[in-house]
């Protein structure tokens, strides 16, 4: 089953296009959905959880329609917006009780399921203290906490690692793979540091404006774009000419030739032309592309 699914989905705002017919589907797992600042991440999310109207196209999440099951859906769904929403007078035991009350528990219930999620997101004695006086990393851990307090199936986390120093980003990232691997919860992770879903996704979505660039398994992403670097002391272009001549997808950087890896045929490709060639070869060195270059060459092609 798909955790959710949209068709055609639009989000005009009087100035802007937020989305623009977005067809999309994410299975279980951790999904990360990419996109540079107002992309349309955050836009996205809201509809989804009944929060804000589409202005055309469907969605559904957990096979619920958007647009008539938003409570229901809030039952099944957690959410960790991106900006600053905590209350700064009260502890996060405090905070995350309330919401697990308001979600319905009874009191021992909400008490209990509370320090659980403190636990897990790793708030220890400083649970006790006004979030006033927490670092963004523990604020982070808080706003986490309370979008797991109700048991959901799936959770929806806005720029979760938004303000964090590279430690914090580490553990708030490995904090989210193990939700999704340990607890069993489908994720749904936004980023504009496309890099750092690459760790810890099963599938990432781009998007760009709005619109669909692309949808795939991360072991799609990274495979697809494998390639070499060579390097030579003279003649890449000889070499560039005598490589696609073989066939080879060659894209020359001055001295430099990144060769698209079609199979282990490539590499004796290159061994062989350069050879033939009596081209010393300085470098043959297997890189894989990052989301990054994925998102730059997509983006590149709309
Ligand atoms: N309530 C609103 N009224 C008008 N325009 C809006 C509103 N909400 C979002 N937008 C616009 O829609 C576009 C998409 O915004 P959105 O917040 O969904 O992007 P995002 O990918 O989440 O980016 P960010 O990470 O910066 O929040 C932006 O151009 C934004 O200015």
């Amino acid at each position: 089953m798909h955790i959710l699914a949209t068709e055609g989905l639009t989000k005009r705002f009087p100035t802007v296009t937020a989305l623009d017919r977005l067809s999309v589907t994410v299975g279980s797992g951790v999904t990360g959905l990419v996109g540079a600042n107002g992309a349309g991440k955050s836009t996205l999310i809201k509809i989804l959880l009944g929060l804000l109207p589409a202005s055309e196209g469907t969605a559904k999440v957990l096979d619920l329609d958007v647009a008539t099951r938003g409570a229901e859906i809030r039952r099944f769904v957690g959410y960790m917006p991106e900006h600053d929403c905590l209350p700064p007078d009260v502890s996060a035991t405090e905070f995350v009780v309330h919401l697990a009350r308001m979600s319905g528990l009874p009191r021992t219930a909400a008490r209990e399921r509370a320090a659980d999620v403190l636990r897990h997101v790793g708030l220890a004695e400083e649970r006790y203290r006004a979030i006033g006086g927490y670092s963004t990393g523990m604020k982070q851990r808080v706003k986490l906490a309370q979008s797991l307090v109700h048991d959901p199936k799936l959770i929806f986390l806005d720029e979760p690692t938004n303000g964090l120093d590279p430690r914090g980003r580490d553990e708030m990232l490995a904090l989210i793979r193990r939700i999704g691997t340990e607890f069993g919860i489908s994720v749904l992770v936004t980023s504009h540091l496309l890099g750092e879903l690459e760790r810890i996704c099963d599938h990432v979505i781009v998007i760009d404006a709005g619109r669909l660039l692309r949808s795939s398994a991360i072991a799609e992403f990274t495979h697809a774009t494998e390639s070499i670097t060579v390097e030579v002391e003279d003649g890449a272009e000889q070499l560039t000419a005598r490589l696609a001549e073989l066939g080879q997808t060659v894209t020359p950087h001055g001295r430099l030739l990144v060769v698209k890896v079609l199979g282990p045929e490539t590499f004796d490709a290159v061994r062989d032309a350069a050879a033939d060639l009596d081209l010393g070869l300085i470098r043959l060195e297997q890189g894989r592309h990052r989301i990054e270059d994925v998102f730059r060459e997509e983006a590149a092609h709309v």
